[in-house]
């Protein structure tokens, strides 16, 4: 982990945002509001689980209320601590800001290892944490909307939702007070997918980019790409097999909390996934071998390494041995702001996290507009589209009965007319220019400024940008 000559987690995020504010024109005082975490909520509860109570420490932070609701994940992690949560707050605040998703920042943790619990007590755990945090309005669908974050998924949203609805069960809104719930109970197709495929979306966008392929000495496709990716919970599973199945890339190393798994030729991401959820761990995989210090294989001769698991894992230790020339952050703060310099000096380049994970937050925010809206999303365009297809069909038979002769569709055109109309497809295509649009506001600056040398950098000019202007369009 971070060695301890480092600034924590919240003073990296700070020190890359005063890189970006010195090359901006922001007041004083503005510059200051902006980077501050407006407030950090500690909650200590009790719940009886095997006959005695056990006493937890949940955190709610909100960095930015420039637009609420504020958003951001839950996560339940023995790490937890009030500075991880404000870092991560402020990153979702620049997050949101990046990708236009119209939210303030904001972050939860639990300090809590769910591994030890069975599902019932999870329920019971997070039920409490839900109440403790809902009764001060910390959830709730006009102010304050958590998803999923690293050990947390559908399962504990839903939960989520439910309690906030026998709180509050007047509230026709009810279920739009937290996102990335299961499609059964509110959630939208494409959401527990969305970061991954976020992140493969944001590897399209930098390789149609020629100016950042150079900047990076990549050249090519995806195709046939080595990646080593770093978590393969959610984000690492979902991006690694996208990348892998639809791109062509080769997965060469997986790693994991308890050792890596590598192999040249590519591993079969969708058997070591299996693996993992079987036994828990990469041990004992049959067909790659083993590395236990899992770690080194950040180090490892790649073309594109995906850290997708936890914070400030290439630091000032490692970061000056990192051999990828093109980094993904799908995890949230994976590079410490001293190796962030290092690895700049070395032309990595990194494609920094509030760009790269934005996808979760993106669908996110459909899903909880579909939740507002209270109709299936898409039904709308379905409808629209099935009048067009209507007036093709309509016009064939005029032509038909015109030229005499018999013009028909093939009998699966309609199916095929029809399926861009469906939530999935919505999803996906709202996701990606979502993320086509946000990498070009990101590198008209990174490429027109002689002063920002780095997509971070922009991202953060970007991101700040529109926060200031929202600030000043409030009056403050
Ligand atoms: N879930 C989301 O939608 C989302 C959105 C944006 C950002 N993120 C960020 O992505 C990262 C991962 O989140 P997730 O939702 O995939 O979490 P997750 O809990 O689903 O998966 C995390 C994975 O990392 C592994 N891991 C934990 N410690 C490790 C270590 N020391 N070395 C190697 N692997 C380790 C775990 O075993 C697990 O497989 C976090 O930084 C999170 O903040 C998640």
């Amino acid at each position: 982990m971070t060695p301890s000559n480092e600034p924590s987690f919240r003073e990296s995020v700070d020190m890359m945002y005063n890189r970006a504010v010195a090359l901006m024109d922001l007041s004083p005082g503005l510059e200051e509001k902006i980077r501050v975490c407006n407030a950090t909520y500690t909650v200590r509860f009790g719940v009886r689980l095997r006959g005695t109570i056990h006493t937890f420490t949940g955190y709610r932070s909100v960095h930015s209320e420039h637009m609420e609701p504020v958003k951001g994940g839950i996560r339940y992690s023995l790490g937890v601590n009030q500075d991880e949560v404000e870092a991560l707050a402020a990153l979702m605040t620049y997050k949101c800001a990046l990708v236009e998703a119209p939210f303030g920042g904001s972050k939860g943790g639990l300090c809590i290892d769910p591994r030890e619990y069975d599902e019932h007590e999870l329920e019971l755990i997070t039920r409490r944490f839900a109440y403790e945090l809902i009764k001060r309005d910390m959830i709730n669908p006009a102010q304050n909307v958590p998803a999923p974050d690293m050990g947390t998924g559908e399962r504990e949203m839903a939960w989520i939702a439910d309690q906030y609805k026998r709180m509050n069960t007047t509230d026709i809104n009810g279920v739009a007070c937290v996102t990335g719930k299961p499609t059964h109970a509110g959630g939208i197709q494409g959401r527990t997918e969305a970061t991954g495929r976020g992140v493969q979306y944001a590897l399209h966008a930098f390789f149609r980019d020629p100016k950042g392929m150079e900047r990076a000495g990549l050249t090519g496709e995806l195709d046939g790409k080595r990646v080593v990716i770093q978590g393969l919970g959610n984000v690492g599973y979902h991006a690694a097999k996208f990348l892998s199945d639809e791109d062509g890339c080769l997965v060469t190393a997986i790693i994991e909390r308890d050792g890596a798994l590598f192999d040249d030729k590519g591993l079969d991401v969708e058997e070591v996934h299996r693996w993992i959820s079987k036994h828990g761990t990469v041990k004992g995989y049959p067909d790659a071998p083993l590395e236990t210090d899992g770690a080194k294989l950040l180090e490892a001769e790649c073309d594109i390494l995906i850290p997708a698991a936890l914070e400030g894992v290439i630091n000032l230790s490692n970061a000056h041995r990192i051999k990828a020339p093109l980094i993904v952050e799908a995890a949230n703060g994976p590079v410490t702001a001293g190796a962030d310099e290092i690895l700049r000096e070395k032309g990595v380049v990194i494609i920094p996290d509030m760009y790269a994970n934005a996808g979760g937050v993106t669908v996110s925010y459909f899903e909880w507009v579909k939740n507002l809206s209270h109709i299936r999303f898409g039904r709308m365009q379905r409808r629209q589209e099935e009048a067009r297809h209507q007036l093709v069909v309509d016009e064939l038979e005029r032509l038909s009965a015109d030229t005499g002769i018999g013009w028909q569709l093939s009998p699966n055109f309609k199916e095929k007319y029809l399926r861009g109309a469906g939530e999935l497809e919505l999803v996906r295509s709202g996701l990606d220019d979502t993320m086509q649009t946000a990498y070009q506001a990101m590198a008209e600056i990174w490429h027109s400024r002689d002063d920002v040398d780095d997509l971070r950098t922009a991202a953060y000019i970007s991101a700040i940008g529109k926060v200031a202007a929202s600030y000043r369009a409030k009056g403050i």
